[in-house]
């Protein structure tokens, strides 16, 4: 898959486009994935074009957290099987574009777009003024056809982004994982830790997200790590270690049950599928041991292992 990253600097010829902010690219937004991949058997390159946006939003000056970086949204989407992925720069200039010019110059002459897909909420260009209906009167003019998407729900509930990132900030894995269509997760290069968890039997793979990533409140969770496309179940704890002496960012750190090979450095994946308890502050190492010990035994019988 081809990259296109911090640049309006570039040319494509006959792609499917769809066209949003695509974090956590859920079960609706695999509605429009599949769409412009089907488009392949037609000799379109499959293109999702979303935003680069700054770590602080520009309308509200707060950072923003995302479900997934554009790293881990590299990943699915090469799994998915997209040809391009876009992240054209979200200046003060590309906000203030207008809608028409948009079409023209990005969606036509950059991109060549033969096939668009969208939500039926799909906004864009100065004072989100651009829509489905402005994309459709322009159809036939340039040439391109237009399928617009009915927002899926889940019993009655519309997924979007924003509902997922309350579900994750609340902990409710289970629930993440019905809206996204997989479990949620962290993905990155396995770092070196303090190397205490192995002297109370506990070796640990650590990982320190991007302080973007959106992550689960701090605790324990029932995981899943695929490692070179294998998946071990684990328990993860997220958060600072406050047992042993607060570490300054946040880890997110796995036991893998039955795997003793050396990790540092690979590229792993965790993914969370429950959450267990809160971390807590023990008195001693022996007192998080057998915390540890019970955790372990609540995941073993969760995997029936
Ligand atoms: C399943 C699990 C549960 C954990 N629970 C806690 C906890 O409640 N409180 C805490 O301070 N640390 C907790 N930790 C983190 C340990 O303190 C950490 O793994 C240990 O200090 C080893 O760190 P190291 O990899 O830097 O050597 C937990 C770790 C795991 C894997
Ligand atoms: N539930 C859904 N079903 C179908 N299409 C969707 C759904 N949610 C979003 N889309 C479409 O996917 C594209 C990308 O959506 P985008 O990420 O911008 O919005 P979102 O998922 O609703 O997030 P937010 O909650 O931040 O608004 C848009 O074309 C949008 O209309």
């Amino acid at each position: 898959m081809e990259y296109i990253a911090g640049t309006a600097d570039f040319h494509l010829e006959k792609s499917a486009v769809t066209l949003g902010k695509f974090d956590g690219l859920h079960l609706g937004h695999q509605l429009l994935l599949n769409k412009i991949t089907e488009q392949k058997k037609k000799g379109l390159k499959a293109v999702v074009f979303t935003f680069f946006y700054h770590p602080v939003n520009l309308l509200s000056d707060r950072e923003m957290e995302l479900i997934y970086t554009e790293e881990e949204k590299q990943h699915i989407l090469r799994e998915y099987g997209l040809d391009v992925m876009i992240s054209f720069p979200f200046t003060e200039e590309t906000r203030s574009m207008e809608p028409e010019k948009f079409i023209e110059d990005i969606l036509i002459h950059k991109m060549d777009a033969k096939y668009i897909v969208v939500g039926s909420d799909f906004c864009f260009g100065r004072n989100r003024r651009g829509n489905t209906k402005m994309l459709q009167e322009y159809a036939d003019i340039y040439g391109y056809e237009l399928e617009i998407i009915e927002k899926k729900t889940i019993e009655s509930e519309e997924i979007s982004s924003s509902c997922i990132r309350e579900q994750i900030s609340k902990g409710n894995m289970e629930k993440v994982t019905k809206l996204l269509g997989r479990s949620f997760s962290v993905m990155g290069e396995v770092l070196h830790g303090r190397k205490i968890g192995r002297t109370i039997g506990f070796p640990t793979t650590n990982l320190i997200p991007e302080k973007q990533k959106l992550l689960p409140p701090d605790g324990v969770y029932i995981s899943i790590t695929t490692i070179d496309g294998v998946e071990y179940p684990g328990i993860t704890n997220v958060g600072h270690n406050p047992t042993v002496g607060v570490t300054p960012e946040k880890r997110v750190e796995t036991y893998l049950f039955d795997y003793d090979n050396d990790l540092y450095g690979k590229y792993i994946q965790v993914s969370f599928l429950e959450r267990m308890r809160g971390e807590e502050v023990f008195g001693s190492l022996e007192e998080l041991k057998a915390q540890m010990d019970k955790d372990l035994m609540y995941g073993r019988e969760y995997f029936k292992i």
